[in-house]
């Protein structure tokens, strides 16, 4: 007999007693024992094999697999979260919720099914629980085989399915348990019996590192306490405390009335009050799942738990901010977006991502104007960037190919000193021969969708949109802004049909992508157009109001500072 001890520093857990497994030899696990002292964790998660029901024990074939890792040199492990929860089909809450939040946060996340739901953005339809029995032999999968560092659990729809979770983790212990009881979804709806109150009152919450009740769940718990006030919730997790679990988080995202969305932490002795931004969406389906999945990935990465759940509320609060404008499904509740940071990065990998604000002075040229005035469109371009243009389109519709590819060459390289995007009108060859930062293309032109296929995911594409139903296309298709217009007549553009302002704000407010105003726009009327003050416009396209001027440098700034005043002007009034 070898007694391993159990690193979990835990009331529940101590040593484990481990027969040496007859089916795999001694010198092997020796020089497992040598790997492991510079992995403790890799100790463990060894298990008697007297529990694997004579089959190869999955920790023979970890143990295997660390001695030939030894030989090559050595395995990365991953900090490893098992969520045992509910699946929510819309993806918001749920399993899916908790693989995306420990995935956002570099944890790997196995999942035991208690009950698959049928859930949307409106509701909950339906709930399907998972049989007890079927329940148990997923864990015994998982525990049995895989390293698993911390346990999280969120939808447990039975006490019959608590229980069968507390003897797993009796039989598999692990170095921390997270408990979220859920019990009611933010749309109101059932998601656990009400005598799962007992079960975890009396058998997981003694086992649970921490638990992080909502203020619905908390009052619950607690025979209906009423709880209004951050004060009421410091009692809640005082009274939680003593049902057994270490630590409490009472969650206050529904506290009435609060313009800050505040916790409670307590551990036994301090009380923490858990101050955090409010983030004013609809997108706040799962923060609950994706709260105690973070903190579970905090802790399997090794951090204390204070610092797990500030972590978590940090995460939980950026991901609320980006997703907050996000439109997936009718009802009114969105998901949010967990992988914010991996899209963030996925678009900043390329040459260069796409930020709305770049549209606030779009500038495009004209060669008719250039030649006009004696210029080179290298020069032009210049000039427009050191006014003060922030994105500039090349609109050359007489050149030729050749000429075309030279010129947005040429053009790209000062673009890219002064981190200003260039784009290129219609020609999407063009942009891919010269790798430019996208296109922009009109409703005749190449559709956006096969520009997209064509240009992948890093580029920036935008449509000419003169209808919201033209926007709606764009947004389907993968465009990222949309130029609507002309908001004035123009010369620039022939048999141009012009939208006025209203027809802008129309297509403003229904487009899901933003909008750059063009047409007809001048340093006498950007005023104007900026102060019509939607949310998805966000600024202006010129052609002539800066190429057909003698000074380009003077009357971009003009205009610049023009938009500016008028924007702070149109924010202000809102
Ligand atoms: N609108 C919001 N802005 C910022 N944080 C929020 C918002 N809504 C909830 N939270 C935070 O998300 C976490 C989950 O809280 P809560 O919504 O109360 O739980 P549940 O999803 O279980 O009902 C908490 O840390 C809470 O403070
Ligand atoms: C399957 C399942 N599990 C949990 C929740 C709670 O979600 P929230 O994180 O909003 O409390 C849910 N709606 N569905
Ligand atoms: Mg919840």
């Amino acid at each position: 007999m070898l007694e391993l001890l159990d690193s979990c520093d835990s009331r529940r857990f101590r040593a484990t007693k481990m027969p040496i497994n007859p089916s795999f030899d001694t010198s092997s696990f020796m020089a497992v024992a040598g790997v492991a002292t510079a992995s403790p964790s890799s100790l463990i998660y060894t298990r008697p094999s007297s529990r694997s029901g004579g089959r190869i024990p999955g920790n023979a074939r970890r143990t295997t697999a660390v001695v030939m890792a030894a030989e090559n040199g050595g395995w990365r492990t991953m900090p490893h979260v098992l969520t045992v929860a509910g699946s929510d089909s819309g993806a918001g809450a749920g399993i899916q919720a908790d693989i995306k939040a420990c995935g956002a946060l570099g944890a790997y996340c196995s999942s035991v099914i208690t009950a698959v739901t049928a859930q949307n953005t409106v509701g909950v339809q339906g709930v399907h629980s998972v049989p007890e029995a079927f329940v148990a032999k997923q864990l015994r999968s998982v525990l049995s085989d895989m390293a698993v560092d911390v346990v999280k659990t969120g939808m447990l729809p039975s006490v019959g399915i608590i229980k069968v979770l507390c003897r797993s983790l009796q039989e598999f212990p692990v170095k921390a348990l997270v408990v979220d009881p859920v019990m009611v979804s933010t749309s109101g709806d059932m998601l656990a019996g009400p005598s799962t109150l007992s079960g975890y009152r009396d058998e997981l919450f003694v086992m649970a590192d921490i638990v992080t009740p909502n203020l619905k769940e908390a009052s619950a718990l607690l025979g209906g306490m009423s709880l209004r006030t951050v004060s009421d919730m410091c009692s809640a997790a005082k009274s939680i405390h003593n049902l057994g679990p270490r630590n409490v988080l009472v969650k206050g995202g529904h506290l009435p009335g609060s313009s800050e969305a505040t916790d409670v932490f307590f551990d036994g002795e301090n009380y923490h009050v858990l101050h955090g931004s409010r983030v004013n969406t609809r997108n706040t389906h799962g923060t609950g799942c994706t709260l105690a999945s973070c903190i579970a990935a905090e802790l399997a990465k090794g951090s204390p738990m204070l610092q797990a759940v500030q972590r978590a509320k940090t995460f939980v609060e950026s991901a609320l901010d980006y997703s907050k404008d996000i439109l997936i499904g009718n009802g009114p509740q969105g998901p949010l977006d967990h992988l914010f940071d991996l899209n963030t990065h996925a678009h900043t990998a390329g040459a260069r991502s796409f930020d709305a604000n770049d549209l606030f002075l779009y500038a495009v040229t004209d060669s008719g104007m250039n030649r006009k005035w004696g210029r080179c469109i290298v020069d032009a371009v210049k000039a427009s960037i050191e006014g003060g243009a922030t994105i500039v389109q090349l609109r050359e519709k007489e050149a030729v190919t050749r000429d075309f590819i030279e010129a947005a060459n040429a053009c790209l390289e000062i673009c890219r000193s002064n981190r200003v995007p260039l784009l290129i009108n219609d020609r999407v060859d063009v942009a891919l021969a010269c790798d430019a930062d996208g296109v922009h293309v009109g409703q005749s032109d190449m559709p956006a969708r096969v520009a997209r296929s064509i240009l992948g995911p890093q580029k920036i594409i935008g449509v000419s949109c003169k209808t919201a139903a033209q926007a709606e296309q764009a947004w389907a298709d993968g465009a990222d802004y949309i130029g609507c217009g002309g908001v004035f007549p123009t010369t620039t553009k022939a048999n141009n049909l012009t939208v006025g302002l209203d027809g802008l704000k129309v297509v403003c407010l229904a487009s899901k992508l933003p909008v750059v105003a063009i047409g007809g726009i001048s340093a006498a009327n950007a005023g104007s157009v900026m102060e019509i003050s939607v949310p998805r416009l966000k600024g202006v396209a010129v052609v002539s109001a800066l190429f057909n001027r003698e000074c380009i440098v003077t009357e971009a700034r003009r205009l610049k500072s023009i938009l500016m005043d008028s924007s702070s002007h149109a924010k202000l009034s809102v």
